[in-house]
């Protein structure tokens, strides 16, 4: 069972502990079709399907009939199609699910919204810039009752997320490190991570939430990317990278580090003997943000001044279990040498499984990133007030933008872009 797989059994497990039973569908409920008997869907889509009233997931297509009429018996989906492009056209869906090998998000997601589909379509949304700026400024979208187009960053929508950024100014972000890694052996090499021109590497992957997250904390764009050094696959995967380590500045001034890493090894005792094992310790991934010194005027004669520490442990998976912890240094010095004269350090621990100031789509304690994704997914296509999370194209062009530079940075090509592009 590959990883994918075991995020599938353990949201099961959850389900089945909490004893939560489907909720009733509501008449109008929309109708999703999944593209590929994918081994993300579940997770992502099928399972918060079940208590979300306005969902059904009713067909699902895979290059092989038999491989999705065992994964629709699997995960109770009524209608197995027998290509893409037929559950494409089926008239009786209202949704697409998106989850193919990124180098197929272009070509399948235009289909979609040309037939007329809302698309939810996995991250990263597409191959490099290219696709991304034709995609999401296609005129389709512009069209009046256009449908609606989401990138799947789904730890976007989860309060924690929220609560993170409102420990900061992102104006005062001066350092910000953000990783995600997952142990050696995590993915075999078949896997569509490892596929050039199935638009693989580690960048496109774990390496899509670091700069994301790193993006995210700053508010803007990197206005340089200062270095960047890939880990290569070994040959034939050498177009892929397994880790991705990048630096960059930006627009205030501020330093951002990146590193995904698909591969984490060693780090044990004995490193002679213990270097190639698989390693646990650098899987949970984190962002951290490190802010300008504040001045807070004079105390006692003293110059006092604060800086801030805020670490989110766990952001891509905060439903699981996270963290923010908010450390408060606060100095007071000399005036006339600048010299510190007093220094106090105090952390306080913060975390958030609902939106308490939402009225609408607050939320439940036990949502996953998934589940309040699909929330605002849905509430989009009816047109209702929700959370107020989103993910716009223009935002989803600028990451993809933001990709293909560190590409570029590390001497890397961009991944290929679909030869049907319009
Ligand atoms: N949001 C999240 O947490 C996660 C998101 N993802 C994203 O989801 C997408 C899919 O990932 P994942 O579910 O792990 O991938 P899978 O390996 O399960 O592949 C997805 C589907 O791609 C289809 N496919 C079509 N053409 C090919 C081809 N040439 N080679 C291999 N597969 C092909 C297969 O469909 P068929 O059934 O028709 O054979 C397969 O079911 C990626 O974009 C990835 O980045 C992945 C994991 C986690
Ligand atoms: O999006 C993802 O999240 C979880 C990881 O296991 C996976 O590689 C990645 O695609």
């Amino acid at each position: 069972m590959g990883i994918v797989q075991w995020m599938n059994s353990i949201a099961e497990f959850g389900e089945w502990a909490a004893g939560r039973k489907p909720v009733t569908k509501k008449e109008d409920a929309l109708r999703f079709g999944i593209l590929g008997a994918a081994n993300i869907a579940p997770v992502a889509l099928i399972i918060p399907a079940r208590s979300h009233a306005d969902v059904i997931v009713v067909a699902v297509a895979a290059r092989d009939r038999k491989k999705a009429e065992t994964y629709a018996k699997r995960w109770g989906i009524p209608i197995v199609h027998d290509s893409y492009d037929a559950l494409i056209n089926d008239p009786s869906i209202d949704c697409i699910y998106n989850p193919l090998p990124n180098g197929l998000h272009y070509r399948y997601t235009l289909a979609a919204l040309k037939a007329g589909k809302h698309v939810l379509l996995e991250k990263p949304s597409l191959s490099n810039a290219e696709e991304a700026r034709s995609l999401f400024h296609h005129s389709v979208l512009s069209a009046p009752k256009a449908p609606v187009l989401l990138e799947a960053s789904h730890y976007r929508f989860h309060p924690a997320w929220r609560l993170f950024r409102a420990q900061f100014n992102k104006e005062d972000a001066e350092d910000v490190e953000s990783r995600a890694g997952l142990f050696a052996g995590a993915f075999d090499s078949s896997d569509i991570r490892w596929n050039y021109d199935l638009a693989g590497g580690a960048t496109m992957d774990l390496g899509h939430y670091a700069l994301s997250a790193l993006r995210g904390a700053f508010g803007t764009e990197p206005t340089k990317v200062t270095s960047a050094t890939a880990r290569l696959r070994d040959p034939p995967y050498d177009r892929c990278d397994e880790a991705m380590t990048a630096t960059y500045t930006f627009p205030n001034g501020g330093r951002g580090r990146m590193s995904a890493d698909l591969g984490t090894r060693g780090g044990y005792w004995f490193p002679w003997l213990t270097s190639r094992w698989p390693s646990f310790r650098d899987c949970l991934a984190s962002v951290t943000v490190r802010t300008q010194p504040q001045a807070l005027g004079s105390e006692n004669g003293l110059e006092k001044s604060e800086q801030k520490m805020v670490k989110f442990t766990n952001f891509m998976g905060p439903h699981g279990w996270h963290r923010i912890a908010v450390t408060t240094t606060t100095t007071l010095s000399d005036p006339t040498s600048g010299n510190p004269v007093k220094k106090t350090r105090s952390t306080e621990k913060k975390t958030a499984y609902t939106f308490p100031e939402v009225t609408a789509s607050k939320g439940e304690e036990w949502w996953s990133t998934y589940r309040y994704m699909l929330e605002e997914f849905v509430n989009k296509v009816k047109g209702r007030e929700g959370s107020g999370a989103w993910i716009d194209g223009e935002e989803s062009i600028r990451q993809m933008e933001a990709n293909d530079r560190t590409y570029e940075k590390a001497g890397m090509l961009v991944r290929p872009t679909c030869k049907e592009l319009e």
